[in-house]
């Protein structure tokens, strides 16, 4: 028989999407061939329509639509994930229909319910063994613990997280030896390194419960921050027989493979690894479909980034050039146009360009004017052009090095650049409060306030760039800075969407390391030569990120001990002194308690952040991976202890 999956870039309650990507999967699948094809968990409302999922109409409406999908399965099976609604309780199902019929409802035993997961909020988990009947116009259909039966293959299902769940609880354990296959439509999350994990799930199964293995994920960045990397595997009997490329571009991502179940394979004596994930590249392909899902479902027209030279901002500016990059080599330039819903075909007019005056010679004009011709941009860096503009905003404690750095890199990437200071705005707003209070705020009594200022000065004009653009502003947050609040509100935290929220400021460097040297993005050498500095003191002071801090690597550690393994604070202190050679416990102790006050202090912060993308196995959004309370008592007892 010829089964396939099919992942698919769906949008919560986008019925005319979502339908037409079902239909295309399976027009695909007619006209290769396919028997039996699988789409994934949810796929027909999308997985993340949080709190609707409780209402009576959305489970309603998607039981309407699912009838306008009957037509479409002539001639094949195919199996459709839905919410329905019995009794005032939503369950998360997989229909399965074949030429015009719906046979029945398979229902989910095991809801998610870690990390990015809250389904029992929304979901009512399935018992085994039992059946209840749907009832739609006069129809009726079972629903369930079911399983079926096409073309005299038996199979059952594992609807996503059922599948994660130990050996001898999950779905398959019942299903051993009644089917030959076990269908899996799944809405799992991207996250580095975790396709290793999900592969081994599957392959496993396949041999644990001697059966072919059929899954398929969603696709792309279906409701603003979570990605899901189109994942399709068949495994038969241990043995893999079909894997995709990950995170395409493409709305529909159909793979199929022939399995003859006429006759049985020998078990796999052992599973063949996978080579081990590149996390750069796997992160850069995951931002880049973020950026373009998150652009095109927002209906905006770019991006607009305050570029410092930095190395966070400068990772997001690399990360707008890849989206069109990997974009534009995958559906081709015009295909990329039209989908990124940016261009009205009309002509790319190149806006501002190459070249410009160095950093004294230039305040706040456009980076050309009075500039020498630029040179030809190339067709990505003239899409580029058309979906970036960013701006240097100098201070007197601004660096030629950073402006350097900003200026050659969004040239090189073909960005629209400005440059202009606001040393002007700051000196109004200091001058206006020092009168009101009658006394003028210096450095040594004012330093906090005196650098907020500065960054928060620099959002209104970035953000009226944005406006009059219709585009997106970018926020250049990381991970490392949320946890310890290392930003200013309504300053450099201004934004609508925060690319690099999810990943720690350790990483970053490494990443943009790799895409200097890697990628080929030459104009990085400035950053990967910098030391990270907020550049909001006096030059003089020669202020660090990690001298205000500590150093990035072990901020980041104590972070995970802390929250990602969970550990007390005594413990955390305990494993980095057993772990750190040569450690200076005292030093040790001193970071531990300036991270845990400054991370209960700006629970707040991280509160009000841009909405991020999940990249990293966790991440420090309330509203994504990790809830923690706004006011606590931040530790006290536990620090004095230490
Ligand atoms: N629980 C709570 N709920 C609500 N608000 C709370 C609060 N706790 C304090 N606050 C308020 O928070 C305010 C202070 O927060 P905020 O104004 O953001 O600033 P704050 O956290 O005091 O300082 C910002 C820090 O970020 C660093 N920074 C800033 C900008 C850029 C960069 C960079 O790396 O480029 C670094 C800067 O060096 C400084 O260490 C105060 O007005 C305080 O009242
Ligand atoms: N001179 C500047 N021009 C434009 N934007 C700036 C400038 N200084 C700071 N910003 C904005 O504030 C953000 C926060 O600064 P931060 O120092 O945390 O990041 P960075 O400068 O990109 O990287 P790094 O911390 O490695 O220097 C920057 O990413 C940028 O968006
Ligand atoms: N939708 C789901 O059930 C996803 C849960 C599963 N544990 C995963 O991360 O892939």
């Amino acid at each position: 028989m010829r089964i396939a999956g099919a992942a698919l870039n769906q949008i919560p309650f986008d019925w005319d999407n979502n339908l037409r990507t079902i239909r295309a999967a399976i027009e695909q699948a007619k006209a290769a061939g396919v028997e039996l094809l699988c789409l994934p968990e949810l796929c027909l409302t999308g997985y993340g329509c949080e709190d609707l999922f409780l209402s009576d109409w959305l489970p309603a409406e998607a039981l309407a639509r699912l009838q306008d999908i009957r037509p479409w399965t002539d001639g094949i099976c195919v199996c459709v994930g839905l919410p329905v609604r019995l009794q005032h309780r939503t369950y998360n199902t997989a229909a399965v229909l074949r030429d015009g019929q719906i046979l029945g409802f398979a229902a989910k035993q095991f809801l998610a319910n870690d990390g990015v997961h809250y389904e029992p909020r929304f979901f009512v988990a399935w018992p085994a063994g039992e059946q209840k009947t749907v009832e739609f116009k006069g129809e009726t259909w079972p629903l369930g613990d079911l399983t079926f039966e096409h073309r005299d293959v038996r199979f059952g299902f594992e609807i996503c997280e059922d599948a994660w769940r130990a050996d001898d609880v999950r779905p398959a354990c019942r299903l051993r030896g009644k089917v030959d296959l076990i269908v899996n439509p799944s809405a799992s999350h991207f996250a580095m390194s975790k396709t290793d994990l999900r592969y081994q799930l599957v392959v496993k199964a396949s041999r644990n419960f001697h059966c072919t293995y059929l899954y398929a994920n969603m696709l792309g960045n279906e409701a603003g921050r979570i990605i899901y990397d189109g994942e399709i595997l068949v495994a038969r009997n241990g043995h893999l027989l079909k894997r995709n490329q990950l995170l395409s571009f493409k709305e529909v991502d159909l793979e199929w493979t022939d399995v003859d179940f006429g006759h049985d394979l020998a078990l796999a004596a052992e599973i063949v690894p996978l080579p081990a994930p590149d996390e750069y590249k796997e992160l850069n392909q995951a931002m880049s479909l973020a950026l373009f899902d998150y652009l095109r479902k927002a209906r905006s027209r770019g991006f607009v980034l305050s570029l410092s030279g930095g190395a966070d901002s400068c990772f997001c500016a690399v990360g707008v050039a890849e989206m069109v990059r990997l974009g534009v080599e995958e559906l081709g330039v015009d295909e990329f146009k039209r989908r990124s819903g940016c261009f009205d075909g009309a002509p790319v007019a190149v806006q501002q360009g190459a070249g410009g005056p160095a950093k004294q010679e230039l305040q706040d004009t456009p980076a050309t004017q009075g500039a020498p011709a630029p040179p030809a941009l190339s067709e990505n860096q003239q899409i580029v052009n058309a979906l970036l503009t960013c701006a240097y905003q100098g201070t007197v404690n601004s660096s030629d090095d950073t402006f350097e750095s900003a200026k050659e890199l969004a040239d090189s990437l073909g960005a629209r650049f400005f440059n202009w200071t606001i040393d002007e705005e700051v000196a109004g707003y200091v001058g206006k409060i020092s009168g009101a209070l009658g006394r003028a705020l210096a450095w040594d009594t004012d330093d906090l306030a005196l650098q907020n200022i500065q960054a928060r000065v620099r959002a209104p004009g970035i953000w009226l760039l944005a406006n009059v653009q219709n585009c997106l502003l970018i926020t250049t947050s990381n991970r490392s800075e949320a946890s310890v609040g290392y930003c200013t509100m309504d300053g450099d935290t201004a934004g609508s969407i925060s690319p690099i929220a999810g990943v720690d400021k350790a990483f970053v460097k490494q990443w943009l390391r790799w895409a200097e040297t890697e990628l080929g993005y030459g104009a990085l050498r400035h950053v990967n030569a910098l030391q990270p500095t907020a550049e909001l003191r006096p030059l003089a002071d020669k202020q660090t990120d990690e001298r205000d801090l500590m150093p990035y690597p072990l901020l980041n550690r104590i972070e995970r001990l802390a929250f990602y393994e969970r550990l007390a604070p005594a413990a955390v202190l305990a494993q980095l002194v057993a772990e750190t050679p040569g450690a200076d416990a005292e030093q040790l102790r001193t970071y531990v308690r300036r991270f845990y006050t400054l991370w209960s202090r700006n629970q707040w912060k991280r509160e009000r952040y841009a909405p991020s993308f999940h990249l990293d196995d966790y991440n420090v959004d309330p509203r994504s991976w990790l809830r923690f309370p706004i006011l606590s008592g931040g530790f006290g007892a536990e620090l004095a202890a230490l």
